[in-house]
């Protein structure tokens, strides 16, 4: 059987890691597309050099074509501009839903049966455009987001715990801003609910409080480091796992930007909730029992969501 084709749109930071980590992982053989002449066929080539010695069998090739997008079975769009110190995430907009629009249509019209994972920001207005543009069913098309927060809510607790990453679970909903909802509750060490581990003893309220609000300004955190863009090892990461979740059919139950309709009280809107991701694309949103507390967040998040899809609209009213 033929290996699956990845088309990755956008060969910046992300778009780089992405194909890097997709070749390591024998994912597939990869499309690394971008306007940028030169960029996605130098990055692919170097990539493609590591093969033998790191022993993977995949081929790379960088394209500026959609064109060379034909018939991809997963794109991961990082297409578009990232924010730098002092911007939001959401003074990304107006630029970025352009791009969206030139993506989606070249998606459209070259791969309308792919699996589609958005990462460009701002996240869940970008990933409604991007699926509006591109007309794919809304079930193939979702936004990442919730794995790199809930990531680095995992890994901040792993820390404060002195427990291993892999005994942490963490689950944070909502909009891939400000406002995203760290749910305490149902993230656990081996199964303990973290406000548990609170009354235990091993940590306090005050403790996790700044870790919540740690996880919440993650991505600032990064870009104030870095200064000339965002963070781009772990949203490729989290992007590759939700990747593999659709081609191999895993079932993952992972929190994505997805369309809800229905789940949480909401009529058909894209935002951060627990799905299952098979071979289906997003077979399922999981819809957990919030409490008062939880939900009132989780409204705050939906209406900042909202608030920017209105503005795509306002500024492309073929979207409207
Ligand atoms: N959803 C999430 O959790 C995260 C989202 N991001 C977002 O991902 C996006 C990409 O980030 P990076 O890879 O670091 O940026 P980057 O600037 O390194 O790469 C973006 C690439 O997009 C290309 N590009 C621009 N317009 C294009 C178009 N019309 N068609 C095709 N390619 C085009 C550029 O030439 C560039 O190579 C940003 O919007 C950033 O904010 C970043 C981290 C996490
Ligand atoms: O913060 C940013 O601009 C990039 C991003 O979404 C993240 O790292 O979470």
């Amino acid at each position: 059987m033929a290996r699956p084709k990845i088309a990755l749109i956008g060969a910046g930071q992300i778009g780089g890691t992405l194909a890097h980590l997709a070749a390591i992982k024998e994912l597939g053989d990869v499309i690394l597309f971008d306007i940028a002449e030169g960029t996605p066929q130098g990055k692919s080539l170097d990539i493609a050099q590591s093969g033998p010695v790191e022993g993977f069998d995949a081929t790379l090739r960088g394209a500026n074509s959609y064109e060379d997008i034909a018939g991809a079975d997963v794109c991961i769009v990082t297409a578009g501009v990232p924010r730098k110190p002092g911007m939001s995430r959401d003074d990304l907009l107006g630029i970025n839903l352009k791009v969206m629009k030139s993506v989606g249509e070249g998606i459209k019209q070259h791969a309308p049966n792919a699996f589609v994972i958005c990462i460009t920001n701002p996240l869940d207005a970008m990933v409604w455009a991007l699926q509006q543009f591109s007309g794919l069913p809304a079930n193939k098309v979702v936004g990442m987001a919730g794995v790199l927060d809930a990531g680095r809510f995992r890994h901040f607790l792993s820390v404060e715990f002195n427990v291993s990453m892999k005994d942490v679970t963490a689950f944070v909903l909502g909009g891939h801003g400000d406002t995203m909802v760290p749910l305490t509750r149902y993230s656990t060490v081996a199964g303990i609910p973290l406000p548990d581990l609170v009354q235990m003893g091993w940590t306090t309220q005050e403790k996790l409080d700044a870790i919540v609000q740690r996880t919440r300004d993650g991505g600032a955190e990064i870009v104030g480091l870095l200064k000339t863009g965002s963070a781009f090892y772990a949203p490729a990461a989290s992007a590759i796992e939700m990747a593999e979740a659709y081609l191999k059919d895993q079932k993952r139950l992972l929190p994505c930007a997805a369309y809800v309709d229905g789940a949480y009280g909401l009529k058909g809107m894209y935002v951060g909730v627990p799905t299952i991701l098979g071979a289906g694309g997003v077979e399922r949103v999981v819809d957990i029992k919030l409490n008062a507390d939880e939900q009132a967040m989780l409204d705050k998040s939906i209406d900042a969501v909202k608030g920017l899809v209105a503005a795509c609209k306002a500024i492309d009213p073929s979207l409207a």
